[in-house]
């Protein structure tokens, strides 16, 4: 069927309407596209479609310079050029607070600001995944393709940073071999890679039992040049594994990187901002909004090993920092050693059950995906705070919470600044300001 693509969906689909006005989502398109597509899915709602021909090609569309863009599934949207990227991304935050939120047309309109793209489009991660998969006795190593399941052999990635575009390819070709001459399996191999400090980790993430340790190491140190190699040990159904232990093979055990001024070291199944730069351009937003004074007290929700925290600490009297995963909290308190920093309780635990007992005068949270807890919102709603930055990765999450921010009526949203964290994929990050009634 013939269609012309009117913008992208929150996801790796763009967007068109068939004669009847039928929504199709349609794969491998870019918003201006006319094009051929076969249908995929119908359902009475909406079908969805994949892109057989471009008969007409919108003025966004760009030719990616990776190779395995059409194979790949890590750059969704990268036949788009980066500008028509970070206006579709403030459209999808625009759309999702007035459908999930309920927020106002015109209010919404000027409260997100233009989306910013602080790093390169390409080479911005310090951090790539590579699946493994098993096609009779032969390993694959590599990323997934779109469908999620496939796994498909790439030798680069041009995400990563251009001094380690190769690395994906050293590792595994070692780890490939280890597959093969020892019957190893892993879940995924973890690569952590800094231009800033030279640090390179690879974490294989495997089940627990034997495992030829100092060959592992050996063949990995051979192949590449890393800082640090580390086995993270799962347990339990695929969906839901759950890490057991981690075991350092070679080098230090975890991987440094430095955002601002900060030096932050990370332990290999710790949350860690993938985009350097980008996390920098939060941190400036965060601290620019929240504007610390010597004598505030701040709070810090979701801090995973300090990003926020840090620089916080430096421009206030004190910090109280929750954070659930164990090792993240390891590496915050290290981190804070490490930097001489001594005003700051870093809590361990759920941000609901542990929320600090005090009157925050500014507050930072950044949680997952799944967004805010009721009972934190509720919880934050009760604080004085002057101002509190929700730092989000998530904009349907981030719109239901903004709602009952302001249905609880102690907090009224400011702005809300996309910032493009993940250039050539949908995702989208946003730092919203909300300001006390
Ligand atoms: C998006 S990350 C942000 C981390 C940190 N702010 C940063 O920028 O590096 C979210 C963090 O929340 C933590 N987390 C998840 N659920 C939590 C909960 N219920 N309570 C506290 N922390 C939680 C995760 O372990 C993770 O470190």
């Amino acid at each position: 069927m013939r269609l012309y693509v009117e913008r992208m969906a929150y996801g790796s689909d763009a967007i068109a309407h068939d004669k009847d006005g039928k929504t199709v989502f349609v794969r491998g398109a870019v918003p201006g596209d006319t094009v051929e597509a076969t249908l995929t899915q119908d359902s009475k709602t909406f079908s969805r479609a994949s892109v057989e021909s471009v008969l007409e090609p919108s003025p966004s569309r760009v030719d990616s310079p990776c190779p395995y863009a059409a194979i790949c599934g890590g750059c969704p949207w990268s036949s788009m050029s980066h500008e028509a990227q970070t206006e579709a991304k403030r459209a999808g935050v625009v759309n999702a607070l007035k459908r999930i939120g309920h927020f106002d047309a015109d209010r919404t309109e000027e409260l997100v600001r233009t989306c910013e793209s602080p790093s390169d489009p390409w080479g911005y991660r310090n951090k790539v995944e590579l699946a493994f998969a098993q096609a009779g006795a032969r390993s694959i190593i590599g990323m997934h393709a779109a469908d999620e399941k496939t796994v498909v052999r790439v030798n680069d990635c041009h995400l990563l940073e251009k001094r380690f575009s190769k690395l994906p390819k050293k590792v595994s070709g070692a780890v490939t071999y280890l597959a093969n001459s020892h019957g190893l399996t892993f879940d995924r191999i973890g690569i952590r890679a800094s231009r800033r400090t030279g640090e390179c980790e690879v974490a294989l993430w495997t089940q627990p039992g034997p495992f030829p340790r100092a060959q592992v190491a050996k063949i990995l140190g051979d192949a590449a040049n890393l800082s640090s190699v580390v086995r993270v040990m799962t347990k339990g159904p695929k969906k839901a594994r759950k890490i057991v232990g981690v075991e350092r093979l070679a080098g230090h055990g975890n991987w440094s990187e430095v955002i601002g001024e900060e030096k932050m070291t990370v332990s290999a199944p710790s949350f860690f901002q993938v985009n350097t730069v980008g996390a920098e351009r939060l941190v400036e937003l965060v601290v620019e909004s929240l504007g610390p004074q010597e004598d505030d007290e701040a709070m810090d929700l979701y801090s995973g090993a300090g990003t926020f925290t840090l620089p916080l600490a430096r421009r206030s009297a004190f910090v109280s920092a929750v954070e659930s995963y164990g090792p993240a909290v390891r590496d915050l308190r290290r981190n804070l050693e490490q930097a001489h920093i001594e005003n700051v309780d870093a809590v361990g635990g759920d941000a609901g059950r542990e929320f600090p007992d005090t009157d925050a005068d500014i507050i930072v949270v950044d949680p997952p995906r799944a967004g805010l807890a009721e009972d934190v919102v509720a919880q934050l709603s009760e604080q004085s705070a002057r101002r509190i930055a929700y730092v989000s990765c998530d904009p349907a999450t981030l719109a239901r919470d903004l709602e009952r921010f302001e249905r609880a009526g102690s907090y009224r949203v400011k702005s809300v600044s996309p910032v493009d964290l993940f250039p050539q994929t949908f995702h989208v990050e946003n730092v919203t300001i909300l300001e006390r009634v």
